[in-house]
């Protein structure tokens, strides 16, 4: 007796460990069924009341134990321990119990044998019934459980990232690629508040969202973060759902997916079709979208946005000259200096190869925007390292302003256009404003863009000459020859109009071809026909420059002419030598090899070192014209005439003053011992056939000027 109630105590209490004993369950079955049998017997035997607790061993068996037969075992094993019972009693080896109110003392066998068939009988058929029961019951509950199983295991295997939170935002539970994703087990996990997965600026979207769920929102997609343990963020995009217990909410599921490489992969196609790849500036498109926000910002603050439209000079010749990777390393250059003169609600794009347009906001005049282009020309004209290169590079601006100028943005953006055309039309390194004059030159332009190349082949280029006179002497020293266009409805265009036209379309290379034949094969005429015996002095571009058969060029049309090289001068000007040192320090020697005196133009207005200089092969520098027309009343243009002079001799070179109008520059230039000069006071460019006429009349009053 205390060994059962020791064991069912034990067992009650420890279940762990009797669970461990082998066959435990069938040991306490039996057990029962002992302890049972002791009772039915001290309780009054065969006419004790106790004996049905016989059926609820039967039944402890059918719950205990697995095995249909082995419950079945223990039914027939309970009707045999109770038959044993009853025989051993009517043999007297145990002495009968008296029950209280019967008579315990009944030996009759039939009566014996009846109450133990009806005790047998009834444990067997409660053992079949409760089998079958149970053996119902148990598929039941496995199916149920496997089915749980499946689901568990499917949720956490699952690739989707699912996770579920109190409603009060405390987690409970996160699959595994959940604890793959953020780097913590489902330990760690549960009991942390959902809300410190989220990155800080992603949070209170989140829990507004959370608890719109948990209040019983309609679930919608939505994209949120998670961090991870070391401290990456990682997208998600997903739902969240609530789920409820007799209509009272229980959790919040969240089923996300990591969308991390998708939201990369949107925001690369998204740069790739708003930047540009080389100088990762705003392209075309997305510069339009900037470009109505400076607008509507405009109308709204009632201030003025500016269109900058910046196009690089002679930038082709750089990248012809030096190869599409130096090339592509300036654009990247300027684009660097452009951002840094900007302010953040500025936009800079590029807008083709070198082309940029800066929008500008907020502003209160059209001063605000010259200025602007003012300090951004100045920022570009600083030299640029490349590689071994030292480069320098100009821009050309026009400038046009909402709503000044125009309110529909693109005809603002083709005024700016139109203006930063005028601003080339002017020279390099210089900006326009956009006037209403200019659509007429850009029409005058568009002919002339048209007809230029017909004229080349009709014929109808000229070629003017000016003279050049030597201070000393009073000698002519050279003729400039000065292009003209004779055009049939525009009259007699001057070079300024149509040669950056003509660079800009690539004509100047057929162009300066036929401009140095021609003057060499005139030049050679007036030699041979014993009129005088002088240079001719030839402007080129830096698109001819460039030209890899440039050399080849000269000399065939030396050669096909018959002139002798020390008659032909070639001019550069200041900007194009400087524009790629270390390309001209090579042309330069040989042409200088050749016998051809070269002259640097414009002189003054580029960024010449005197360490450039000196690497120069050249014999003259040529004072640009602006300076010039200023020296005779003292001031700065004095002062840097007489030091270009000084530099000139310093370093053995010649110095001539271009654009000599008055006798007092003249005068001034003769006291500064300027070597030559030229300009309307000796002479305009004129046709050859004036050339002589000048030639024969030019009396002593000129020479004597000059001397
Ligand atoms: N105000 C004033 N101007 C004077 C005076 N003396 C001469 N000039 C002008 O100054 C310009 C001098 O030529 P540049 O500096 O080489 O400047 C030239 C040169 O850079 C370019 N050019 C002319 N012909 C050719 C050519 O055949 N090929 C190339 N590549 N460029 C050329 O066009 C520019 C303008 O040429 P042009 O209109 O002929 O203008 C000429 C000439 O007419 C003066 O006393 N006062």
């Amino acid at each position: 007796m205390a060994a059962v109630i020791g064991y069912n105590a034990l067992y009650h209490f420890r279940y762990p460990l009797v669970s461990r004993i082998p066959a435990a369950d069938r040991l306490q079955v039996l057990l029962d069924m002992l302890f049972v049998t002791i009772i039915v017997h001290f309780s009054g035997g065969s006419a004790s009341w106790f004996w049905p607790v016989y059926l609820l061993v039967t039944v402890e068996a059918a719950f205990v134990l697995p095995r249909e037969r082995e419950v079945w075992a223990m039914g027939a094993l309970g009707g045999m321990v109770y038959g044993s019972l009853l025989s051993a009693e009517y043999a007297g080896v145990f002495a009968n119990v008296a029950m209280p109110f019967a008579d315990g003392t009944t030996r009759d066998i039939l009566f014996l044998v009846l109450i133990w068939l009806w005790v047998a009988l009834l444990n067997t058929v409660v053992a079949v019934i409760l089998t079958f029961l149970m053996s119902v019951i148990r598929r039941e509950t496995r199916l149920l459980r496997e089915s749980e199983e499946r689901l568990e295991e499917f949720i956490d295997s699952a690739s989707d990232l699912i996770y579920s939170a109190y409603p009060d935002g405390e987690l409970f539970y996160a699959n595994r690629s959940v604890q793959g994703l953020v780097g913590y087990s489902l330990e760690e996990l549960a009991g942390q508040q959902l809300f410190e997965l989220i990155p800080a600026r992603n949070r209170t979207r989140f829990m507004e969202e959370f608890r719109r769920i948990a209040a019983g929102g309609e679930s919608d997609l939505f994209e949120t973060m998670f961090v991870t343990r070391d401290g990456r963020e990682v997208s998600l995009e997903g739902h969240l759902t609530l789920s409820r217990k007799a209509g009272e909410p229980v959790a919040v599921w969240g089923s996300f997916r990591d969308v991390t490489e998708r939201i990369l992969a949107q925001k690369q196609l998204y740069h790739l079709a708003h930047y540009d790849i080389l100088t990762n500036l705003p392209n075309r498109a997305l510069l339009l979208d900037r470009m109505q926000h400076a607008k509507s910002r405009a109308k709204r603050e009632k201030c003025r946005a500016a269109l900058l439209f910046l196009d690089l000079d002679r930038f082709k010749v750089i990248n012809d000259t030096l190869g599409h990777p130096v090339g592509d390393q300036l654009l990247v250059s300027v684009a660097n200096r452009l951002r840094a003169c900007c302010r953040e609600s500025d936009t800079v794009a590029r807008v083709g190869g070198d082309e940029f347009i800066i929008v500008l906001e907020g502003l209160k005049e059209r001063g605000d925007a010259e200025k602007f282009a003012a300090k951004v020309m100045h920022r570009l004209i600083e030299p640029h390292k490349i590689e071994d290169h030292e480069l320098f590079v100009t821009g050309s601006v026009g400038i046009a302003l909402y709503p000044d100028d125009d309110t529909d943005l693109d005809n603002l953006l083709k005024k700016a256009d139109i203006a930063m055309y005028a601003a080339k039309g002017v020279g390099n390194n210089m900006f326009r404003c956009y006037d209403s004059y200019m659509d007429e030159n850009a029409h005058r332009r568009f002919v002339m863009e048209n007809g230029m190349r017909r004229a080349l082949e009709n014929g109808d280029f000229l070629l003017y000459y000016q003279p050049k006179v030597n201070l000393v002497t009073g000698e002519i020293t050279a003729m400039e020859a000065l292009v003209r266009w004779d055009h049939a409805e525009l009259g007699i265009i001057a070079p300024s109009d149509f040669i950056p036209l003509a660079e800009e379309t690539g004509l100047i290379i057929p162009l300066g071809e036929w401009v140095l034949r021609q003057a060499c094969a005139q030049n050679k005429w007036w030699q041979d026909q014993g009129h005088f015996r002088l240079r001719v002095a030839v402007n080129l571009s830096g698109y001819q420059l460039q030209q890899a058969e440039f050399l080849e060029v000269v000399r065939r049309a030396l050669a096909d002419t018959g002139l002798d090289p020390q008659y032909l001068e070639l001019e550069i000007t200041e900007t194009v030598v400087m524009q790629n040192p270390d390309f001209t320090v090579r042309l330069l020697d040989q042409l200088c090899e050749m016998g051809i005196h070269i002259s640097i133009d414009d002189f003054g207005t580029g960024y010449s070192s005197l360490s450039h200089l000196k690497r120069f092969s050249v014999n003259t520098l040529k004072m640009d014209k602006s300076f010039v027309k200023g020296v005779a009343e003292n001031g700065p243009d004095a002062a840097i005439a007489t030091a270009i002079i000084s530099m000139g001799r310093s370093l053995n070179l010649s110095v001539i003053a271009e654009g000599v109008e008055t006798e007092g520059q003249l005068e001034f230039l003769k006291k500064t011992e300027c070597d030559e000069v030229q300009g309307f006071l000796f002479s305009k460019p004129i046709p050859p056939e004036e050339v002589l006429r000048f030639m024969k009349g030019r009396g002593a009053h000129d020479k004597g000027r000059a001397e």
